[in-house]
C-alpha cells in the first residue's frame, strides 16, 4: 500500500488499530442519524435541510447516473491522490467547505475543524459567519492551507477590512460566495424561526472587525441587538454585478475564487473579470430549489474555462466515487460539506477528522479499483455519461 489512505480501511477490518472508530457510524445516513442525535432539532434541520428537498436530492441522484467505467491490469502499486490548486500541490482532492456558524454544531466549532483538517493536510475554507475569528481560525489550522470565504457585504470598507485581515493571517485564497445575496426560502428553519445569527451565533469576524465595530455606537458585547441589527443591514449587497469585482480585485494580491457558479456563461464572466476560479456549487441545494444538480454543471463550465482558470466542485460529496467523477468531469478539487459537519457533531476534532480518513481511503481505493493510480490520470474516459433523466 503506497498511499496512507487505503490503509485506514485495512484498520477498521483488523480492528483495535488507531484510526478505528467503531462508535462513529460507517454509512453516511447512520452518521447523520447520530449527529441528529447529539443536536437540537433546529442546529439538525439547519444543517440536513435545503431550499425544498428538490435541488438538495437532485445533487444525489445525479450523481448516480454517472457511472465509473474500470480498467483492469494496470500498475496501481504507487498512487498519487494529489492535486495542483491555484498553482500549489496538495496531498489530496479535499477541500473543507465553508460551513457557518459552527457552534450550533460544537462548541469549539471551526477550531476543531481546523485541527482536524491540519491532521489530515486538508485545506480549510474558513466562512464569513463563523463561529470563532478568522484570525484564531488561522493559528488553529498549523502549516495547512486555508483559504477565507467572503460574504461580500454592502459596505466597502468592512469588505476591504475582512479581505485584508484575511491576507495579513496567512489566509491563501479568498472565495466570494455569490449564491447567497440573500437567504433562501428554507422552510425547515422557517417552521422554527430559526435564524442563529440573530441571536449573534457566527458573527465572531464581523464583531471583531474595526470597520464593523466602527459604525456601532456600543460594543456588539454592550448592545447585542444594535450589533446584529447592523450585520443585517451591512451583510449582503443585492445591487452588486460583476462590475463591482474590480474593487476586491484591487484590495487583495490573493487569488479570488467565485463560489456557486453553475452556468458557463458566468464562469466565462469570471474569468474576463480577472479571477482565479470558479467553484461550481449549488450551495448544497440550500439556495434555488429546483436548480440544476451541481454535478450537471460541471462538465459545462469546465469546458467554458477549465483550461484557463481553476474549477473546483462541491455539493453531493459523500463518497469516493463522488470524489473520482468530479475530478473525471474536470474539477481541480472537490470541497466536503455535511459530511463534516456530522464527523464534528459527534466527536468534534477526532469526528471530523474521522470523516476525512475515510473518504480518502475510500477514494484511494475506488482510484485503484478503477485502475488509476494517480488521480491526475482520471478523465472523461473514466466515466460513462449519464443518459438524459428519465431515460
Ligand atoms: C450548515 C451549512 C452552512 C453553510 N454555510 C456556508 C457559508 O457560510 N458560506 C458558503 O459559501 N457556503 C456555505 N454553505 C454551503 C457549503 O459551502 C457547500 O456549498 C455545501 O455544503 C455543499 O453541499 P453538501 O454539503 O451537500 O455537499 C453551507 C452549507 C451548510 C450545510
Ligand atoms: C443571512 C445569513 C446567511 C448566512 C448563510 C450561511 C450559509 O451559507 C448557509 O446557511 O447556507
Amino acid at each position: 500500500m503506497t498511499t496512507p489512505y487505503g490503509n485506514h480501511q485495512l484498520s477498521i477490518y483488523a480492528g483495535g488499530l488507531k484510526g478505528r472508530r467503531p462508535d462513529l457510524p460507517l454509512r453516511y445516513v447512520d452518521l447523520e442519524a447520530r449527529a441528529r442525535q447529539m443536536l437540537s432539532d433546529e442546529a439538525y434541520w439547519y444543517v440536513a435541510g435545503g431550499a425544498g428537498e428538490s435541488s438538495m436530492t437532485a445533487n444525489r441522484d445525479a450523481f448516480d447516473r454517472y457511472r465509473l467505467v474500470p480498467r483492469m491490469l494496470t500498475d496501481i502499486s504507487v498512487r498519487d491522490l494529489g492535486r495542483t490548486v491555484l498553482g500549489k500541490r496538495q496531498p489530496t482532492p479535499l477541500m473543507i467547505a465553508p460551513l457557518g456558524v459552527q457552534e450550533i454544531i460544537h462548541e469549539r466549532a471551526e477550531l476543531a475543524v481546523a485541527e482536524a483538517a491540519a491532521a489530515v493536510d486538508v485545506p480549510m475554507i474558513l466562512s464569513t459567519v463563523s463561529s470563532f475569528a478568522l484570525e484564531e481560525v488561522r493559528s488553529a489550522l498549523g502549516a495547512t492551507s486555508g483559504w477565507y470565504q467572503l460574504y461580500w457585504p454592502n459596505d466597502d470598507a468592512l469588505a476591504t477590512s475582512l479581505v485584508q485581515r484575511a491576507e495579513a493571517a496567512g489566509y491563501e485564497a479568498i472565495v466570494i460566495t455569490l449564491d447567497t445575496k440573500m437567504l433562501a426560502w428554507r422552510e425547515r428553519d422557517l417552521e422554527g424561526a430559526y435564524l442563529p445569527f440573530l441571536q449573534g451565533q457566527g458573527l465572531a469576524n464581523y464583531f471583531s472587525d474595526p470597520v464593523f465595530r466602527a459604525g456601532l455606537e456600543q460594543p456588539p458585547e454592550a448592545d447585542m441587538r444594535a450589533a446584529v441589527k447592523h450585520w443585517s443591514n451591512v451583510f449582503a449587497a443585492p445591487a452588486r454585478t460583476w462590475e463591482d469585482l474590480a474593487r476586491l480585485r484591487a484590495a487583495t494580491d490573493l487569488p479570488l475564487v467565485l463560489k456557486g457558479v453553475l452556468h458557463p456563461e458566468d464562469a466565462l464572466a469570471a474569468r474576463a473579470a480577472g479571477m482565479d476560479g470558479v467553484i461550481v456549487s449549488n450551495h448544497g441545494g440550500r439556495q434555488v430549489d429546483g436548480s440544476i444538480a451541481a454535478i450537471d454543471a460541471l462538465a459545462g463550465v469546465v469546458d467554458a474555462v477549465g483550461d484557463q482558470i481553476d474549477v473546483l466542485f462541491d455539493s453531493g460529496i459523500r463518497r469516493g466515487a463522488d470524489v473520482l467523477k468530479a475530478i473525471a468531469l474536470g474539477a481541480d478539487a472537490v470541497l466536503v460539506g455535511r459530511p463534516y459537519a456530522w464527523g464534528l457533531a459527534c466527536d468534534g476534532a477526532a469526528g471530523v477528522e474521522e470523516v476525512l480518513r475515510r473518504l480518502l481511503a475510500d477514494t484511494d481505493l475506488s482510484m485503484a479499483l478503477s485502475g488509476v493510480a494517480r488521480l491526475d490520470d482520471m478523465s472523461r474516459r473514466s466515466l460513462q455519461q449519464p443518459l438524459p433523466a428519465g431515460m
